[in-house]
């Protein structure tokens, strides 16, 4: 017997494409499934001009399979020396759909990120009067803060400081992976939501350190302790339309993430709707599934919602995966939940 939902077309609110090889390689996974996704700035170098943006846009518009209806929503990486009005060019010609803040040093890429956050206020400031939406990667750097702490005590130190300095400014919490992350965007009825990725649905720290440490299954912000994913989970499943989804597939290729120094990130575009329909399965809100993946993310970003659907069927038996995406630069492994799915995209 074949069980069935079919949802609007979802779109992925946090995406790392990355460039060249990798690129061409991972976009399939996402056009595949996914209208449109925000696609991240951290390049090396970071993109962070109105015509870095138009320019990686293009590449990624070069790099689309043939006849793929996708949409790459494009961003701004945020430094202390960005242009206002540079960004609010590239925000008013609708090049970008948001900014994002990565402090410096916290995660991939984020060495050209905010160490000193009063220097980027008055942008902050252009961007709540324009309504350019801020995408925050919310974890500390201080080292004296322990790394399970550091999303917690960004929420305290750093962020709920720049919203009530900066009214109006529309902030996206992204890959939420905390109680205390989930309270906060609750507490605010205005201007405040958050993305959760696949992953931080399906594993807790346990994945990453028992048995052997597993660097597949490590990310920033780190997975938290099992309560948090239950937050997660609850919150994800609620409906709330403050919680969305934002994959955070960031692709690393094998040796870099089975290294000394392994790579952060989790590669989750292949599978990342079969696993979202067996999680909102597990917690029987399954009708919930269409508001996460489809629906509340354009409400937060003012943007039309998809025409086009997406059928999720699920069979008896289960669907098989590919372990690992090839690129030209290297092998990239796919997120394993560790367990069987029978839900694929039809
Ligand atoms: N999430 C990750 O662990 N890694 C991301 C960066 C990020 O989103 O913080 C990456 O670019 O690889
Ligand atoms: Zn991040
Ligand atoms: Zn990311």
């Amino acid at each position: 017997m074949t069980q069935t939902l079919t949802i609007r077309r979802p779109d992925d609110w946090h995406l790392h494409l990355r460039d060249g090889a990798m690129l061409r390689a991972v976009l399939p996974e996402t056009t595949r499934d996914f209208a449109r996704a925000i696609i991240m700035p951290n390049l090396v170098p970071p993109v962070v001009t109105g015509a870095e943006a138009a320019a990686y846009r293009d590449r990624i518009l070069a790099a689309l399979p043939e006849g793929a209806a996708f949409k790459p929503l494009m961003t701004l990486y945020l430094t202390e020396d960005t242009d206002a009005d540079d960004l609010a060019a590239a925000h008013a010609s609708g090049l970008i759909t948001a900014v994002k803040l990565y402090p410096a040093g916290a995660t991939t890429n984020s060495a050209s990120g905010v160490q000193n956050f009063d220097r980027v206020r008055p942008v902050l400031e252009r961007m709540a009067e324009i309504g350019c939406p801020l995408c925050v990667h919310g974890e500390v750097t201080d080292p004296a803060v322990d790394i399970f702490d550091r999303e917690a005590v960004f929420i305290d130190r750093v962020l709920d400081p720049i919203r009530r300095a900066t009214p109006g400014l529309r902030v996206t919490m992204e890959h939420l992976t905390t109680s205390q992350g989930v309270d906060y965007v609750q507490s605010a009825d205005q201007g405040l939501a958050a993305t959760i990725t696949t992953h931080h649905l399906i594993i807790n720290r346990n994945a990453i350190l028992v048995g052997g440490i597993k660097p597949h299954y490590y990310c920033l912000p780190v997975a938290k302790r099992e309560s948090h994913r239950l937050a997660l989970r609850a919150a994800a499943t609620s409906g709330d339309p403050r919680f969305f989804l934002g994959t955070d597939s960031a692709p690393h290729t094998d040796p870099l993430k089975e290294n000394a120094c392994g790579c952060a990130g989790c590669f989750t575009a292949t599978n990342t709707m079969p696993l979202l329909a067996h999680v909102f399965e597990e917690d029987d809100a399954l009708g919930q599934l269409e508001a996460f993946a489809s629906l509340n993310g354009p409400a937060h970003y003012r943007l039309p919602v998809n025409e086009a659907t997406l059928t999720l069927e699920k069979t008896d038996t289960p669907t098989a995966f590919p372990a690992k995406i090839d690129t030209d630069d290297g092998p990239v492994t796919l997120f394993d939940p560790g367990y069987p799915v029978h839900w694929r995209v039809a």
